[in-house]
């Protein structure tokens, strides 16, 4: 049997590959309604929408109906319920990772605005050899950049030369001063600093990201990959140099392909989850595929999922435990709405046995 890659097995439940969907979730044994069978506390990245960083708790996703928080934490630019919470943001985030915040909210709030990108609406999903050529478009700046904040930790060792014996220049200064110039995509950020950082801190985790299921082509115009790929100059120009060895294209691609289809959206928890902070992924809660018809109802806690048999039946030995990627409205719709919107937005065709009429 595969463990939920967390390394614990659960006494309710397997997982096994399916002919059509991938790896799901069974039940070994029957459960009764209302039984707790997994709970997931492992966030390795989100995103918390900069338009909602004053009212949502950076920590807890706590929100008070759209009132500013107590702790609003200007340097870091998140906002906290209390200084417990930002107590255990600071903590896990230790100083790397609140010097790496600091200079990510200096970059964004040094604009006058927020800059924002005329969009083409329905633009066609970058398609791999187009995704390969736009991050090959950026390597020779990147390396640029790489050399001058070298350049950087040489001055401050007092040395001439930067570690790997080439000096930084005015051309390499060039390059970086040029990628700071470009259009900032700060929601983008958050979602590459939170994975950087995560990576950094809990780097035997990786492979648990790894073993997501993967999405080649992740980005879903090609404004979405050019901000990821303008945001990684960004960041090798601003990032303390304790994180650029895994600030690479390769980490950022990794981050994007597995939290694609794996992601959960943050959302209130009151009017049916009508407020959408953003989103994250918790790669132990990412073995429930979705079902038109699911046995197990999300819930989310603070920074937790919680997943519970919700049917008034409960489930028998055997059967798939699924949850639904649809919103309560969408659950509503006519089958073949609900296959394109799946199709859609997840990029699978739909075999539960709702869709599948058995
Ligand atoms: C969050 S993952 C679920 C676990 C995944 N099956 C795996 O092997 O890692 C989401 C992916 O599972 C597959 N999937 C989930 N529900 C499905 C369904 N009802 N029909 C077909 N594929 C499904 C799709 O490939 C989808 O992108």
């Amino acid at each position: 049997m595969q463990t939920l890659a967390v390394g614990s097995s659960s006494p309710f439940f397997e997982i096994r590959h399916t002919p059509h969907s991938g790896r799901a979730i069974f039940a070994t044994r029957a459960i009764p309604a209302d039984t707790l069978v997994w709970r997931s506390d492992d966030l390795t990245l989100s995103v918390l929408l900069r338009a909602y960083r004053r009212e949502v708790c950076g920590q807890c996703f706590g929100y008070e109906h759209g009132h500013d928080l107590n702790i609003r934490n200007q340097t870091v630019g998140f906002a906290f319920c209390n200084e417990e919470c930002q107590n255990k943001w600071k903590e896990w985030h230790g100083d790397i990772g609140v010097q790496a915040w600091t200079a990510v909210e200096k970059l964004v709030k040094g604009r006058s605005k927020e800059d924002n990108e005329m969009v083409d609406a329905d633009l066609p999903r970058p398609k791999s050899k187009e995704i390969i050529a736009q991050w090959e478009s950026v390597a020779t700046q990147a390396a640029l950049i790489r050399v001058a904040r070298q350049g950087e930790r040489a001055v401050n060792n007092g040395a001439v030369e930067a570690n790997d014996g080439v000096a930084a220049t005015k051309q390499h200064r060039k390059a970086l001063q040029k990628a700071l110039q470009q259009l900032l995509s700060p929601d983008v950020m958050c979602f590459c600093v939170c994975g950087i950082l995560w990576k950094y801190a809990k780097p035997a985790e990786w492979d648990r990201l790894l073993a997501l299921a993967v999405d080649t082509t992740p980005y879903p115009d090609a404004y979405d990959l050019r901000a990821h790929t303008r945001t990684y100059l960004h960041l090798l120009a601003i990032l303390p140099l304790a994180l650029l060895p895994i600030v690479t294209a390769e980490t950022l691609f990794l981050l994007s392909s597995r939290d694609s289809h794996n992601a959960f959206g943050i959302r209130s928890l009151e009017d049916d989850g009508s407020e959408f902070f953003g989103y994250g992924c918790w790669p132990a809660a990412s073995y429930f595929n979705h079902s038109c018809g699911p046995t197990i109802e999300k819930r989310r806690v603070g920074r937790t999922w919680e997943f519970r048999v919700g049917r008034d039946v409960g489930v028998g030995k055997g059967e798939e435990l699924s949850i639904t990627y649809l919103s309560n409205e969408e659950r509503k719709w006519n089958r073949g709405q609900r296959v394109a919107l799946l199709k859609k937005n997840w990029g699978f065709d739909c075999a539960c046995a709702r869709c599948e009429g058995l």
